[in-house]
């Protein structure tokens, strides 16, 4: 019998260490949020955020994901555990699986949801832009909200109706029709907070994670949207 070589190409976050030597470090995410061990928030003052509305934004398609720039636009988030500090929303996106019902990237007590939407903050309080922030470990700010299939979610298909329009990585499109990443946001605002990391390369450990407990709703339809077009981070 013929020695048929055989090449095993492994990639992924197994193989990040070798590159991003920070995805070996301390406070790595994403994690499985163990609610019974989550200690309750104390005295925490009250996460507050403000967008603006009505201001052109752009979708692209990073070749991952789908995400939106707020292209410099003001906004604010502060309070619950970010300190003195205010953070300005500087892009969000969303991760899907292959699989509905898979795709989150936290799990809580094990289980996954079909998507999960991150609105990336940078702390203008100490640093002067989002590069120089996104190396420090109080530089970002990410508000995960976790999405289940369930009624269609109006604020974020005026996304998700652009997905067919950005479909090779590098693509762009801009809208202006008025958005509130606010209405991305759950009802109930209660959430889990840790310090923790870039889920993707360089895996830098500079983001303080705020993960709303209350899942949001999208339609079969919109995940299905989303899966055509990215599956296992794949245009397909
Ligand atoms: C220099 C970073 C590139 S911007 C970016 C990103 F691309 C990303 F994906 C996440 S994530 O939320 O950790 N999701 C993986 C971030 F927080 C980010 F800031
Ligand atoms: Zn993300």
């Amino acid at each position: 019998p013929y020695l048929v070589p055989v090449v095993i190409l492994i990639v992924g976050p197994a193989t990040w260490v070798e590159k991003f030597p920070e995805a070996r470090g301390t406070r790595q995410s994403p994690v499985d949020i163990v609610t019974s061990r989550a200690s309750s928030g104390g005295s925490a003052p009250p996460l507050v955020w403000r967008y603006s509305v009505n201001h052109p934004r752009s979708v692209v398609n990073p070749g991952y994901c789908w995400r939106v720039d707020e292209n410099g636009y003001d906004s604010e988030l502060r309070g619950g555990p970010l300190g003195s500090d205010v953070y300005k929303l500087q892009q969000w996106h969303c991760h899907w699986g292959s699989v509905n019902g898979e795709g989150s990237e936290h799990t809580v007590d094990g289980r996954a949801f079909s998507g999960e939407l991150h609105l990336v903050h940078w702390n203008t309080s100490k640093y002067n832009s989002f590069t120089e922030a996104a190396g420090q470990p109080d530089g970002l700010a990410v508000l995960g909200v976790l999405l289940m299939v369930g009624s269609k979610h109006d604020e974020l298909d005026k996304v998700v109706r652009l997905l067919p329009y950005i479909q090779h990585k590098g693509d762009k499109v801009t809208f202006s029709e008025p958005l509130n990443p606010a209405n991305l946001l759950p009802k109930r605002i209660a959430y889990w907070t840790y310090p923790g990391s870039l889920t993707t390369p360089p895996c830098t450990e500079s983001v303080t994670w705020i993960l709303f407990k209350e899942p949001v709703q999208v339609s079969a339809e919109q995940v299905r949207l989303n899966l055509c077009y990215y599956v296992n981070g794949k245009n397909v």
